[in-house]
């Protein structure tokens, strides 16, 4: 049996491009950005006024003028007023374009404004003050944007400011989530007493829209022929196969076979772990890859944050992320010889502590108890006493 660490080599051996495409702007949330957006005008692209009051050419603060006369109000969007002298001053607003022949603004707060004056009640002013000035965040044809990143709000908001209307992104791969088992029934479907609902394939597909992916669903029931059948037409039509359960020891666990029959060369199944230790994982001639999941909830959710949402990750050519690791709340052992992925609520102390209470629950078919906690804790596979305060690298999700 392999290791948590050989698991995610070979799977990491698998990355594929799957190209490029454009999409309207507001539709790229979550999306990779696959060029680098450019300025395509100073940013900002004129002398930006950042307070409502007047404006002023400072040399007349230097010439000892106090009180000026306004000579007109000017909106933002409006085009620039200029002054004739050094004692008229433009009444100005926040967003407005800066004449060139004014350079620093003072604020309604520090003026009495009188028949047509304005007098300054502060004589701390300083040359440029409140102004945005051109090009001071970006200059034209700057990147405001690097490729290879995830497009978060703040990129939207740099995208639309540029009038990038379409933006182009990494296409992401065809997805199928694929459930099995015959005591499984569909939400709006009553089960007897002796079958369950299914919930993994809405937990896979909920957790690939938290990341930008869209994936179709499928359920086959405990049948060989239609096993094989239904996953054959995936592999026509899919990148990337997501399977939850049949993959164990039990009599009626058809998948790796139908796998096999059907030219998926398994790359690697069971891994030294807990839960999710019957995991399979393979790929087609066709370039196809095939993600099989051991059945209990725990271990699907577990396997799907820890190998595959990693490897959609680097697929789509984004930078690793940096472990997060926090701090065990209490002592905790684990016998078996493999590695173990504690469930752990996760709290910041006082002090600014990343603090990881383990939360155990019933085993890996206890679903109930993801939603109380909101971590795996990695434990290493060599040790089996964890102490109180040591520190250890967690996936939260
Ligand atoms: N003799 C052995 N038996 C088992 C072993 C073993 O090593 N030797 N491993 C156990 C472990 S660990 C796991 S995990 C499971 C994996 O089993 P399968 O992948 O074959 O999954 P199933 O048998 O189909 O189902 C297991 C369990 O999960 C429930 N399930 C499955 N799919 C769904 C779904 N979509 N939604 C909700 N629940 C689902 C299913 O009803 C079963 O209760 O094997 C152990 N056995
Ligand atoms: O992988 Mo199993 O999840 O330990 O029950
Ligand atoms: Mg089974």
């Amino acid at each position: 049996m392999i290791t948590v660490e050989e698991a995610e080599q070979i799977i990491l051996a698998q990355l594929k491009d799957y190209g490029t495409g454009t999409v309207p702007f507001e539709q790229a949330l979550g999306r990779v950005l696959a060029e680098d957006i450019k300025a395509d005008r100073d940013l900002p692209p004129f002398n930006r006024v950042t307070m409502d009051g007047i404006a002023i050419a400072y040399k007349a603060i230097e010439q000892g003028i106090s009180t000026f006369n306004i000579k007109a109000t000017q909106a933002a969007g409006e085009e620039p007023i200029g002054i004739d002298n050094t004692n008229e001053c433009i009444e100005i607003m926040t967003g407005a374009a800066l004449s060139s022949t004014l350079d620093t603004i003072i604020r309604y707060e520090d003026l009495e404004i009188k028949d047509g004056t304005a007098k300054l009640l502060i004589t701390d002013i300083k040359q440029g003050q409140n102004i945005h000035q051109k090009g001071k965040d970006k200059m034209q044809v700057d990147t405001v944007a690097a490729a290879n990143q995830l497009i978060t709000p703040a990129i939207i908001s740099l995208a639309a400011s540029v009038g990038k209307a379409r933006l182009m992104v990494k296409k992401q791969p065809r997805v199928i989530i694929i459930s099995s088992g015959d005591e499984l029934v569909d939400v709006a479907d009553t089960p007897s007493d002796y079958q369950i609902r299914r919930s993994n394939n809405y937990t896979i597909k909920a957790v690939l829209s938290q990341h930008g992916l869209d994936a179709d669903m499928l359920h086959i029931p405990d049948d060989p022929e239609i096993t094989k059948q239904q996953i054959q037409t995936c592999l026509q039509k899919y990148d990337v196969i997501l399977l939850s359960g049949g993959i164990s020891m039990g009599k009626f666990d058809y998948v790796p076979q139908a796998l096999e029959d059907l030219q998926v060369k398994k790359l690697f199944h069971k891994v030294k772990q807990r839960p999710g230790k019957p995991f399979w994982f393979g790929r087609h001639n066709n370039g196809v890859l095939v993600f099989a999941f051991p059945g209990n909830p725990v271990a699907t959710f577990m396997c799907l944050h820890r190998y595959f949402l990693l490897w959609l990750n680097e697929t789509l050519g984004l930078p690793s992320k940096p472990p997060i690791y926090a701090q065990l709340a209490e002592d905790f052992t684990f016998t078996p010889q493999l590695k173990y992925f504690l469930q752990v609520k996760l709290t910041f102390t006082k002090q600014g502590v990343l603090l990881a209470q383990s939360i155990e629950g019933n085993g890996s078919g206890d679903f109930a108890n993801l939603a109380d906690t909101d971590a795996f804790m990695e434990l290493p596979l060599e040790r089996n006493e964890f102490k109180q305060g040591e520190v250890f690298p967690v996936i939260k999700f």
